[in-house]
């Protein structure tokens, strides 16, 4: 939700309420709908200050809401109609303004930040673009370049180099809260009009297309197959090209191919599976409080079990005839599958760690887990041992001769 009062009978402040981070939840977007509506009708209130709870403005959309039917106020119609108040609005930026939290300060007139705060555009590492938008109104704030680097690689920075970059309006060291608010009694009567992002032309070098073209090509490189990246760099291609509502159907367009595709969904777990990592510790406590005893289960039997089982498979294929050659397999994880280059690909990490002790290891789970078939070792990984474990290169001359012919 976000509650709505009045400082000093003529500021109306906006707080979004919804802990930890203030996501902007279908209730936060109602609520911000409604607040909005009061300050227009109130004759009392000549501007307006939003800001988040506890001292952080916002965390962008809420994302445990994106696997579920989204309800409640959508949020571009909810920007737009901040942007278009006739009284001046104000971001107070504390913590964080990121993602959907950003593109709402950029709705605002101002915005005021404090010099720590954390703002950015990170839909792209959630398989996404900023398409509340973000992608049509940072590049005309920022220009094109500096926008392109900001969304194509999602990235957090300090509030004091996105006054550099002009983002934020000013930025304090004291409380940012109390800041924006003197500042909204200030600048009322002040023309609005420029300060309507929308309504900016884009700044863009005379070279656009060979800039746009140099960043497609690097973010094909730097994220072979991913989607949203490209798209990112396609809706800032309407920023430059298009009117503003143009740019938006633009932006609308292409969100639409991304959010439902599985690497959004992949990302997006991915997210969520890295912050339930790191509350592993508090669960063990949770056990401890209730005297229940967790099974004991070492870092490196989740890793070994996962990654002598991966290869296993591999030595298995190798012996099938579905790969040529160990390289098939480790090129398909390098390229494929974001398998780290500097640890060549599965199959050369198992001749790293030794071939002998990858085969020890499936013995001995398999040992523990006889109704787990993929433990079971490979003859061809037997061979290779027996033979006593050759190079990775040398490996192809251990493959049967009648081995049906590879597919790659
Ligand atoms: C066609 C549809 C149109 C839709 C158009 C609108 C689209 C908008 C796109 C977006 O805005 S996508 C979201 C963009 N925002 C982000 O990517 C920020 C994600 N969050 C973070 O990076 C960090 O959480 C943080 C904000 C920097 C805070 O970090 P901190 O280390 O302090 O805390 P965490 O442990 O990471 O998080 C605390 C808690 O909050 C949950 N959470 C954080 N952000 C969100 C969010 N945006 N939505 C929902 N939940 C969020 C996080 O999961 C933790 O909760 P948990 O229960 O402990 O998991």
């Amino acid at each position: 939700m976000a509650s709505y009062s009045v400082l000093h009978g003529s500021v109306a402040l906006i707080t979004l309420q919804n802990p930890p981070v203030n996501a902007l939840s279908a209730a936060v977007r109602a609520g911000i709908t409604d607040a909005v509506q009061r300050t227009l009708k109130d004759p009392q209130v000549t501007s307006v200050v939003i800001c988040g709870q506890n001292g952080r403005f916002c965390g962008g959309a809420d994302i445990r809401e994106f696997g579920g039917s989204m309800s409640g106020p959508p949020l571009v119609p909810m920007i737009n109609a901040i942007e278009a108040m006739d009284k001046p609005v104000v971001a107070a930026i504390e913590g964080v303004a990121l993602g959907g939290g950003l593109e709402l300060a950029l709705g605002c007139h101002y915005r005021i930040a404090h010099r720590q705060a954390l703002v950015g555009l990170p839909e792209v590492t959630l398989g996404l673009l900023p398409a509340a938008g973000g992608s049509q109104r940072l590049p005309r704030l920022i220009g094109l370049p500096a926008a392109l680097d900001l969304i194509t690689t999602g990235k957090h920075i300090l509030a004091s180099e996105a006054l550099k970059l002009g983002i934020v309006d000013q930025v304090t060291d004291g409380n940012a809260l109390n800041m924006a608010v003197e500042f909204a009694r200030r600048i009322v009567g002040k023309p609005l009009d420029p300060r309507r992002i929308s309504t900016l032309p884009c700044p863009s070098p005379p070279d656009v297309d060979f800039l746009l073209d140099r960043v497609l090509a690097q973010v094909r490189k730097r994220a072979r197959g991913a989607l949203a990246p490209v798209a990112c760099v396609g809706a800032l291609r309407a920023a430059v090209f298009l009117p503003f509502a143009q740019g938006m159907e633009k932006e609308r367009e292409l969100m639409g191919a991304l959010f439902d595709s599985g690497q959004a969904r992949a990302l997006q777990y991915a997210f969520f599976s890295q912050r339930l990592v790191s509350q592993l510790e508090n669960h063990c406590c949770y056990w401890a409080r209730y005297g229940l005893v967790p099974r004991h289960i070492a870092p490196e039997e989740i890793l070994e079990r996962c990654l002598y089982a991966l290869t296993n498979e591999g030595f298995n294929i190798l012996q099938d005839g579905m790969a040529a050659g160990p390289e098939d397999i480790d090129a398909i994880y390098v390229f494929g599958y974001g398998w780290p280059r500097h640890r060549g690909g599965p199959m050369f990490h198992a001749g790293q760690v030794g071939l002998a002790r990858v085969l020890e290891k499936l013995e001995h789970y398999q040992h523990k887990h006889p109704d787990v078939p993929y433990l079971k070792p490979s003859p061809l990984l037997r061979r290779l041992v027996a033979a006593g474990s050759p190079a990775v290169q040398k490996w192809r001359e251990f493959l049967n001769k009648d081995r049906v012919h590879s597919q790659l």
